[in-house]
């Protein structure tokens, strides 16, 4: 705990583009507070000072590489940066036994199994996408996928996202992805079709389609379209401002603070579950 009482929240990642956004929100939000800022070694942005990176002063919390000092004396780590450091970040979070937030896509079901096994000692949020938006409209999917057979109606999700992305498809089609399958009653895993190109034969009915878009500076759009004869649904949000997913992050580890150790869902955290 930080010497105020506010939760003490280290940022790991804290150069990136969410590493900055997440500075910012903290710093603006009552029950918060910035305790700690990492890097990975080598990173020209080691030893300046996280809060004047991110364009609101000096915090007085000085970028490191080294993880453990700061996970020693903080509440709570929020973690946007890449899988194979998620995966080490969550065994020092369940060492340290502090809330473990994670933003961070592209995981694979080996990266997801370490995570699973660290949130036997830290309580764990995980998901694709933090807004409250993306949120509920997975509600919707689950609800629309439920009500319309998939005889009648195809389902296929749509991203686009900036230039600079990494993975695909992003872990926000995936997550309406899996809430389209469980409307449908199956499992995502063995009926979904990540990509097309050539002969590729007539669409196999009740499969889940993804197409990715990638270029500019989009934040992050995703359509989830329900095809059918003569009709088409489509459900949609438009993520216009980074500070959507890391004001979520920041509610997720206050809610995780009174939490027991586990793996949870921003659908958890925002009720919606
Ligand atoms: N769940 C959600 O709501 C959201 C999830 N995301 C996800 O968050 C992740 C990050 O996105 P974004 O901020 O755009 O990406 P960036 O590349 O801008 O930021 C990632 C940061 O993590 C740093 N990093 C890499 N390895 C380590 C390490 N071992 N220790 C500490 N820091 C490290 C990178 O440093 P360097 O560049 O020097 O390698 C970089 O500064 C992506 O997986 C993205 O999909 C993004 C937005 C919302
Ligand atoms: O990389 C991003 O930028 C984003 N990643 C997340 C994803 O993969 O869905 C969330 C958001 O769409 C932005």
């Amino acid at each position: 705990m930080s010497e105020t009482g506010d939760m003490g929240l280290v940022v790991v990642g804290a150069a990136g583009r969410m590493g900055q956004t997440l500075i910012r929100a903290i710093h603006s939000i009552p029950g918060a507070r910035v305790v700690g800022a990492v890097e990975r070694t080598g990173s020209p942005y080691l030893g300046k000072d996280a809060g004047e990176l991110a364009g609101i002063g000096i915090i007085n919390v000085t970028i490191g590489d080294d993880p453990l000092p700061v996970f020693a004396k903080a509440d709570g780590v929020l973690d946007f940066t890449v899988p194979a450091a998620t995966v080490e970040f969550a065994g020092y979070a369940a060492q340290a036994r502090i809330a473990h937030i994670i933003g961070t896509t592209g995981c694979s079901a080996e990266d997801n199994a370490r995570i699973e096994a660290a949130a036997r000692h830290a309580t764990i949020v995980k998901s694709g996408n933090m807004s409250l938006g993306v949120n509920l409209l997975a509600v919707l999917v689950e609800q629309a996928a439920r009500a319309l057979d998939a005889d009648d109606f195809d389902i296929e999700i749509l991203e686009m996202h900036h230039k600079h992305k990494v993975d695909a498809p992003s872990g926000t089609a995936l997550l309406l992805g899996e809430a389209a399958a469980a409307g449908r009653g199956i499992s995502l895993a063995g009926n979904d079709v990540r990509s097309r190109d050539g002969h590729t034969g007539v669409r196999k009915p009740g499969t889940i389609g993804f197409a990715s878009l990638r270029g500019g500076s989009v934040v992050g759009d995703h359509s989830v379209i329900l095809a059918g004869t003569g009709e088409r649904i489509t459900l949609s949000h438009h993520a216009e401002d980074r500070a959507i997913f890391a004001r979520g992050a920041v509610k997720a580890a206050l809610w995780a603070r009174a939490k027991k150790p586990g793996l949870y869902s921003m659908r958890d955290v925002l009720g919606l579950a």
